[in-house]
């Protein structure tokens, strides 16, 4: 039934390819990871797993208030990354200067009552600063989008790093790991599991029925009935409000989205590192040609060079068809929103 193709179009003139190699080979010895919105309850139990990657050699926070606290404490673990802070609007690019991978937690949470999309207002401005200083200072780095909305902030990015002349679409992620964790935390829970021993595909977007994970795609089987399904996927789909919920008024998920966004950007060092004789695969919300639009979340191949591969969709189930189907107009709302929210920011010079 899906039929969509993948075909990379990412081709490089030879002097492109040499700067790649020099890049790939710089990135091999001395990785700097930043984290934007570092102080937040994202950024500072993200930067602790990271500061235990003893891949990354630097590891920058960015925040506008309190990361010279964050980074005080932090500096103290005996571990390898060093770690350097930078405060405020007037710093960002100087922190963001010689990265090789930014990764975005900066912005408003939600609060009970709330959809992602609320936090667009508050949020856009925040990704555009960051994908202004990324094509400025480091536009060869691999931007790794936490913000919400992701479905919406994502494709503003792109279209202001166009706008800069710095956007490869083989570098932009929208980080969708934690839909991930979800429902291999979820099966492993149905299944009396190991969780960590599952592996699932989850794709689409990242907010409410955009989120599809593939129970029939999952290693170990999934073994409940069409309705055990069908609740599960439900589980995965309102995970994050199920978190906004039990926490009240005092945010969103922040501890299983670290360990989430720990994994992501492990993997995309793995990916630039390129010495695993296994692929690096990891689920993220990227422009693709697996369906008809622009963006879309899938399991997508890492390298050296950001997205190597993007396979194609795999056979889905009846349900899941008919739920991929009723999420892509969705999917295609928020895309195009982006797009028009670019736009406007674009064209009225701001
Ligand atoms: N992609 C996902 O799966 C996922 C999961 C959970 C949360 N989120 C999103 O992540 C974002 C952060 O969530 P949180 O719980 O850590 O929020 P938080 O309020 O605890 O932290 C946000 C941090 O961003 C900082 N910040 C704000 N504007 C900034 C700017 N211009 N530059 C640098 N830093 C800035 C704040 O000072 C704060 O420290 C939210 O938008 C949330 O919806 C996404
Ligand atoms: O639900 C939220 O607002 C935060 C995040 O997107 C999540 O999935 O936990």
């Amino acid at each position: 039934m899906l039929a969509f193709r993948f075909t990379m179009r990412f081709s490089q003139p030879a002097l492109q390819q040499k700067q790649q190699h020099d890049i790939n080979r710089q990135r091999r010895r001395n990785l700097q990871v930043s984290v934007v919105g570092a102080s937040g309850g994202i950024g500072q139990a993200l930067s602790l797993l990271l500061k235990m990657n003893p891949l990354i050699e630097t590891l920058v926070l960015h925040d506008v208030a309190n990361t010279k606290g964050v980074a005080a404490d932090l500096s103290h673990i005996c571990t390898s990354p060093t770690v350097k802070s930078y405060t405020g609007e007037k710093e960002l690019k100087k922190a963001l200067k010689g990265s090789d991978i930014v990764v975005v937690p900066a912005g408003r949470p939600r609060r009970p009552g709330m959809d992602r999309k609320d936090l667009l207002e508050s949020n856009a401005n925040v990704a555009i600063a960051v994908a202004m200083a990324v094509s400025s200072v480091c536009p060869s780095a691999f931007l790794a989008i936490i913000t919400n909305p992701v479905n919406t902030i994502v494709p503003i990015v792109r279209d202001i790093l166009k706008s800069q002349d710095s956007y490869d679409p083989k570098r932009l992620f929208g980080i969708t790991t934690l839909d991930v964790v979800r429902a291999k935390t979820f099966l492993g829970q149905s299944l009396c599991i190991d969780p960590q021993r599952i592996n699932i595909p989850v794709i689409g977007g990242h907010s409410g029925i955009t989120i599809l994970p593939l129970f029939s795609q999952s290693n170990p089987p999934f073994k409940g009935d069409e309705s055990e399904k069908k609740e599960l996927i439900e589980r995965v789909q309102e995970g994050g409000s199920e978190v906004v919920k039990a926490k009240a008024g005092s945010g969103s998920a922040t501890l299983s989205m670290a360990f989430a966004g720990a994994q992501f950007v492990g993997s995309l060092i793995k990916g630039i590192k390129n010495e695993e004789d296994k692929p690096i695969v990891e689920c993220a919300f990227v422009e693709s040609n697996v369906t008809p639009l622009e963006f879309f979340a899938s399991p997508v191949i890492l390298g050296p060079s950001g997205i190597k591969d993007i396979p194609c969709l795999p056979e889905l189930d009846q349900l899941e068809s008919q739920m991929l189907q009723g999420l892509l107009p969705v999917l295609l709302k928020d895309i195009e929103q982006g797009v028009k929210y670019a736009n406007n920011f674009i064209t009225s010079g701001c």
